[in-house]
Formats: C-alpha cells, sequence, structure tokens
C-alpha cells in the first residue's frame, strides 16, 4: 500500500496556517474523499466544534484531548485527516500520524513554531523532523507593517507560555520589531521597579 504524506504548516499567529489548512480541506471535500478534521479541546477560542481562522473560514472537526482519541473517531475510510494547533497537542501525536501514514492516510496539521516567548513547541518541532513538507508561512509584522512577521508577540503581561487568546492579546511582528518591543518592556519594568522602592 502507498504510503500518506505529511504536510506541516507552520508559523506565527495571524500568518494564515489555518486558512492554508483549511484550503487543503477543500481540496478532499471537492474530490468527494472522506477525512476527518480535529483540534485540541483546549482551544475553545472561537468555537468548541470548528476550525475557525481568523478571517472566519470554518470547518467541523472533533476536538481532542489526547492524541489516541483519533484513532477511536477515525472510521477506516478516511483518505485524509487534519489537524489544528498541534502546538497543543502532546508529543504522543507523533506516534499517532506516523501510523496513520503508514495506512496510506494524509495527514495535514498547522500549529505555532514559537511560542511568545521565543521558545519552540516541541510538538511542532518534532513532527518538523518527519513531514514530507513543512509550509513556513509569515505575517504582516504589526509594527513595521513588512511582510516578515515570523513571531508572536503577547502584549499584555500576565498569563502564561499557554494562554488561548486573539488580538486581545497577541500580535505578530518581525525579529527586529520583536527585539525592540522586549528591550522597551524591560525598560519599563526597570522603572516601575524603581517606583515601587
Ligand atoms: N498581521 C497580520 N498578518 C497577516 N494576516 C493577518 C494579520 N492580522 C490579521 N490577519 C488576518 O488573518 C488571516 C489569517 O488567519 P488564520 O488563517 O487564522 O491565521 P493563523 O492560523 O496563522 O493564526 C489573514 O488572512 C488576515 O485576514
Ligand atoms: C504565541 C502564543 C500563542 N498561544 C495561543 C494563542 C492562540 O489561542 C493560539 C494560536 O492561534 P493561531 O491560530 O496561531 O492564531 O495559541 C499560546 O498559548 N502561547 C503562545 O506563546
Ligand atoms: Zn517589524
Amino acid at each position: 500500500m502507498k504510503s500518506g504524506r505529511l504536510v506541516l504548516i507552520v508559523g506565527p499567529m495571524y500568518s494564515g496556517k489555518t486558512s492554508e489548512l483549511l484550503s487543503y480541506v477543500e481540496i478532499y471535500h471537492l474530490g468527494k474523499k472522506n477525512y476527518k478534521a480535529f483540534k485540541p479541546s483546549i482551544d475553545n477560542r472561537y468555537d468548541e466544534t470548528f476550525i475557525v481562522s481568523h478571517n472566519n473560514t470554518r470547518v467541523k472537526a472533533y476536538p481532542i484531548k489526547e492524541p489516541k482519541e483519533i484513532f477511536k473517531i477515525l472510521e477506516g475510510n478516511e483518505k485524509a485527516v487534519f489537524i489544528d494547533e498541534i502546538q497543543f497537542i502532546s508529543e504522543e501525536l507523533k506516534d499517532i500520524i506516523l501510523n496513520l501514514i503508514d495506512k496510506g492516510i494524509d495527514v495535514f496539521c498547522s500549529g505555532l513554531d514559537l511560542s511568545f516567548k521565543n521558545n519552540i513547541f516541541p510538538t511542532t518541532s518534532i513532527l518538523m523532523g518527519y513531514a514530507d513538507e513543512v509550509i513556513k508561512k509569515k505575517a504582516v509584522c504589526h509594527e513595521c507593517g513588512e511582510y516578515t512577521g515570523t513571531i508572536s508577540y503577547k502584549t499584555i503581561e500576565n498569563g502564561g507560555e499557554i494562554d488561548i487568546g486573539g488580538f486581545d492579546k497577541y500580535i505578530a511582528v518581525c525579529r527586529d520589531c520583536y527585539k525592540k518591543l522586549n528591550e522597551k518592556q524591560k525598560k519599563e519594568q526597570k522603572i516601575n521597579m524603581n517606583k515601587l522602592f
């Protein structure tokens, strides 16, 4: 049997990862091929049971807590599996995906490569190694307006590295603007500390 392939779509927030994922869904839909879409249940930003892009294109999806749930939901006639926001799914996802590909199923995943702290998201990094194709997307930098946005910057101070949100919490910026914003933030924090003591 011919193996399936793994296509991985990565980049910062607003770079069009979900839109690109949904454009692949449309190809299988138009070809009348069976498929299923999944998302981590933690991602309830726009909808619990739909993958939704920032410009409101959407597709029905199964929310999952653990990657092995994918096996329970598949019916055996699927030609493709689509998974959004893989940065929130545990690293075990790799084994599930390799098994699907072995069975001839194409797998399309999208997710953040980097957190706002400039740390890698492990599941995305691992899958990059196994992917047949990695599509790295860019956003328009919120600060300088250039089409060079590669990292997400958090505009509010509270909240951890895993923190669901959108325009209320994050912008996409280029490397230089990311550096400038972080330096500015550090200076402001120092001034505020000095005011306190
Ligand atoms: N800074 C930005 N750069 C590019 N697109 C943006 C930006 N801010 C908002 N958008 C909108 O977001 C859409 C992409 O949304 P989406 O596919 O959900 O991206 P992602 O999944 O990467 O967050 C673009 O088509 C555009 O309409
Ligand atoms: C950068 C960053 C983002 N998140 C969250 C915020 C959103 O809920 C998703 C990313 O969504 P998108 O489809 O890529 O716009 O991830 C986070 O938890 N931690 C981060 O560092
Ligand atoms: Zn910039």
